[in-house]
């Protein structure tokens, strides 16, 4: 037997939650997990639902308040739970699923948004797995915290969960060392950090330039700070689906800042500052010819350049490739109408500077909010992934179509010997796809 609460706005219109009373030993009922508008938070022996407005509810039309927080107990739960069958949006329902996978969507997502690190690592898992079925219970599980996030993000008042962070820079330019000094400042000022580093080497070479578990050891024992690096089976579409897909379920496990790393010497780093809010670039105090493999490119994407190691000796050369930084990123393109890409002189090893860095980022996120280009942004970011996804299942749809299979090794060697021009080969096996479907 449950006990239900609800708690109403002062006028009566609104219904601001639903607490749903539960001994804290029990388990959450899986109908109340798999409905979308139901989100929880388990405190001692206490779990509540939010909704957004009464229509959610009809069966409490009638219920009249008195009292802004005047709570009333109103129906036993096999009325809620008829309702809730009946409420279940089509495209919600999980269907194709067996039992035991429901069961463990279920208990991901309820683990996930009560903030249970196991449970995100787990859930990231999922969405990493390139198996077929897994690939089906991870966008299940997905389209739950999604729904989870719209009424939480309403919630917030249309603002954003959280703060999606790009950091890129060279080999060596510091980057876990500012990650460890700049999650520990956020997470003594009481902020949930989470670090998701994208390493398209570790399944190339075998090895992982990232995920060296050595790396940022202090953030690492941090209980509020998760760190998780993301093997991207080296192709870029990879990087999009599970990047922008662990993005989403850091922010569904409360973590307020996203910080996603990349080595900046790749392609990854277009994908990602694809999906952030603000792309920080990470540069040592050193010249045009040691910073070769930083494609000129990630200038241009970046919101804020860090000149990391100004301290000691390196102060010098760190002022000197701030001032060559400031004149350079003049010369570009403008992309917003509220922000100039600003260059900073930071020491990760003592500190210095990393406050007023994280002052510069919420000024410009707070900026982009107000402006409105903050919420485009994530909009257009949207479809850019939803067409990446497609151009990369295409892709692997069309080299494993059968009508096309055997006849890719034979075109590639001829388009190599020069018998055979890539344009007519290209043709060739785009028609063979067409006429085999
Ligand atoms: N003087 C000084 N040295 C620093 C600073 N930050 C990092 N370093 C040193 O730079 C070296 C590289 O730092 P890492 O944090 O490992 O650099 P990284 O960018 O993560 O390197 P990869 O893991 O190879 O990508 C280490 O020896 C650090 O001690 C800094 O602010 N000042």
């Amino acid at each position: 037997m449950f006990f239900f609460l609800f708690k109403v706005s002062a006028n009566g219109s609104e219904l601001i939650s639903l607490l749903l009373l539960i001994p804290s030993k029990m388990k959450i009922p899986s109908l109340l997990l798999r409905f979308p508008r139901c989100y929880f938070s388990r405190r001692t022996c206490l779990t509540s639902f939010h909704f957004t407005s009464r229509a959610d509810f009809p069966c409490i039309e009638s219920l009249t308040p008195v009292h802004p927080y005047r709570t009333k107990w109103i129906c036993s739960s096999n009325s809620l739970r008829r309702e809730l069958c009946q409420q279940a949006a089509p495209d919600q329902q999980i269907e194709g699923l067996s039992d035991k996978e429901q069961r463990l969507v279920d208990r991901l997502y309820s683990g996930l948004i009560q903030g249970h690190r196991a449970c995100l690592a787990e859930a990231i898992t999922l969405v990493e797995s390139t198996q077929s079925r897994k690939k089906k219970i991870a966008q299940v599980l997905l389209q739950k915290v999604l729904s989870y996030h719209r009424e939480q993000e309403k919630l917030n008042q249309g603002k954003p969960l959280a703060f999606r962070v790009g950091l890129s820079g060279p080999p060596g330019a510091g980057k876990s060392t500012f990650i460890e000094c700049f999650g520990k400042m956020l997470t003594e000022r009481k902020y949930k950090v989470s670090v998701l580093a994208v390493d398209p080497s570790s399944s190339t070479s075998g090895g992982s330039l990232l995920g060296d578990k050595t790396r940022m050891t202090e953030l690492s024992r941090d209980m509020n700070a998760y760190i998780r690096p993301s093997p991207t089976r080296g192709t870029l579409g990879g990087v999009t689906r599970t990047t922008n897909e662990a993005i989403l379920l850091c922010e569904g496990g409360g973590y307020d800042v996203v910080l996603v790393e990349t080595v900046g010497v790749g392609q990854s780093e277009f994908a990602v500052a694809d999906m952030v809010d603000m792309f920080i670039l990470l540069l040592p105090p050193a010249g045009g010819d040691e910073l070769q493999g930083i494609k000129r490119g990630i200038i241009e994407m970046a919101d804020l350049v860090a000149i990391n190691k100004a301290d000691g000796d390196l102060i010098v050369p760190a002022r000197r490739i701030q001032a060559e930084y400031v004149s350079a990123m003049k010369l570009l393109r403008k992309r917003s109408k509220v922000w100039r890409p600003k260059v900073m002189r930071i020491s990760a090893k003592t500190g210095e500077g990393i406050s007023d860095m994280w002052d510069k980022m919420t000024e410009f996120r707070d900026l982009m909010l107000t402006s409105g280009e903050l919420i485009a942004k994530r909009r257009k970011q949207q479809k850019v992934w939803m067409w990446n996804l497609i151009q990369e299942n295409m892709l692997e749809h069309f080299r494993s179509h059968l009508a096309v299979k055997d006849k890719i090794p034979l075109l590639e060697e001829k388009v190599l010997s020069g018998v055979l021009s890539p344009g007519l080969a290209a043709d060739l096996l785009l028609k063979a796809f067409k006429d085999g479907l």
